[in-house]
């Protein structure tokens, strides 16, 4: 059957024909790779025949925040890629354009951010469903279908790809959400330095971010992956994501793409304190434009707001993702201090 997206363009028609993907339908390439659209901006492949042996089912997201292009376009240049038969898969694979409506008024969200309504957090409190929860939901649902479709025993991936609002001097990095009693993967350490990306931070609490919910709901090696800085679409330096989607690309391409790494190449911090903005007058104690990983003397502090203030707990605590300008009761900033990863699992 002749593949109804054409020239590929599942991104293009998602945004701007949403209605051509109103119900769910399935069709076949002539190199066997069997393509789902579940919705706009959902699509899964499945490469038949072609498949490794054992198969991986991998999630690649990616516009959980609607002003994050970079990945976004390297995600829609994937699909077309794989539906123009340029690209043929070994691996099942899983691609989620998450918030359409805010790419199109390139913004981070339209009422409220995404990337905090996982886990179930999209059904909490009264009468809110607003177009953010029900995407949320949706993405959670294709998730399980899609993992659903394979055996239990095929490993399972997502990469949930970001970039940051500001600039940081450690430009790519990754946030390995808080894995309970797993340890933490040198395979998967390895394929991210591969993407350029060799600061890892370590989450140590629950969370309702998207990468958390694959980690923790799906047992997948899961992350936020952060590949540089929010820049309008067409405005990206692709050369400065290379290395990224290339690996990206050998890694559902390739039988068994298994980089390796050493660790002592890589930056691992730990998250130390979650602040969250509980008040209004919540602000930050530094400049607009300080950098991401800029670290501070111990009691220096960080940030205040009515009746508390935050301050650094260790010499050459750093600070990641500030924003004072967040809803009350989220977080305003994370803060983290170097570690080492003593004994990954392979
Ligand atoms: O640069 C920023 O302030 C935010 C970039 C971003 O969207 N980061 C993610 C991280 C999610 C995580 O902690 O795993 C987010 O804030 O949602
Ligand atoms: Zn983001």
């Amino acid at each position: 059957m002749n593949q109804p997206v054409e020239n590929g363009e599942f991104l293009k028609f998602s945004r701007q024909q949403p209605e051509r993907f109103s119900s769910p339908s399935q069709f076949s390439l002539s190199n066997g790779t069997q393509v789902t659209i579940t919705a706009p901006g959902i699509i899964s492949f499945d490469p038949g025949q072609q498949a490794a042996q054992p198969t991986k089912q991998i999630v690649y997201s990616c516009g959980v925040h609607g002003n994050e292009t970079a990945p976004i376009e390297i995600c829609d240049d994937l699909v077309k890629d794989i539906l123009t038969e340029s690209l043929q898969l070994r691996h099942r694979v899983l691609f989620l354009f998450g918030n359409l409506p805010a790419m199109d008024i390139g913004e981070r969200f339209v009422e409220e951010n995404m990337n905090r309504l996982f886990s179930g957090a999209h059904s909490e409190g009264e009468g809110c469903n607003n177009a953010e929860r029900k995407r949320a939901r949706q993405l959670e649902q294709a998730i399980c279908d899609f993992y659903a479709g394979a055996s239990d025993s095929a490993p399972r991936f997502h990469y949930d790809l970001h970039t940051a609002i500001r600039a940081s001097k450690n430009e790519k990095f990754a946030v390995y959400p808080y894995l309970h009693d797993r340890r933490h993967s040198r395979g998967q350490l390895a394929f991210l330095a591969a993407c350029g990306v060799k600061t890892i931070l370590l989450s140590e609490s629950a969370t309702t971010t998207f990468s958390y919910y694959s980690s923790h709901q799906h047992q997948a090696h899961a992350f936020t992956v952060e590949l540089g800085k929010v820049r309008p679409f067409g405005e990206n330096d692709m050369s400065r994501f290379e290395d990224a989607r290339q690996a990206l690309t050998r890694l559902i391409s390739e039988d068994d793409y298994a980089p390796t790494v050493a660790l002592d190449e890589l930056d691992i911090y730990r998250v130390n304190q979650v602040i969250n903005k509980h008040h209004e007058d919540f602000k930050l104690h530094f400049e607009d434009d300080t950098p991401n990983f800029t670290d501070f003397e111990k009691g220096e502090v960080f940030a205040s707001e009515s009746g508390r203030t935050y301050q650094a707990e260790y010499a050459g605590e750093a600070i990641v993702f500030p924003n004072a300008n967040v809803a009350l009761g989220q977080r305003a900033l994370l803060t983290v201090v170097p570690t080492t990863l003593d004994n990954p699992d392979v």
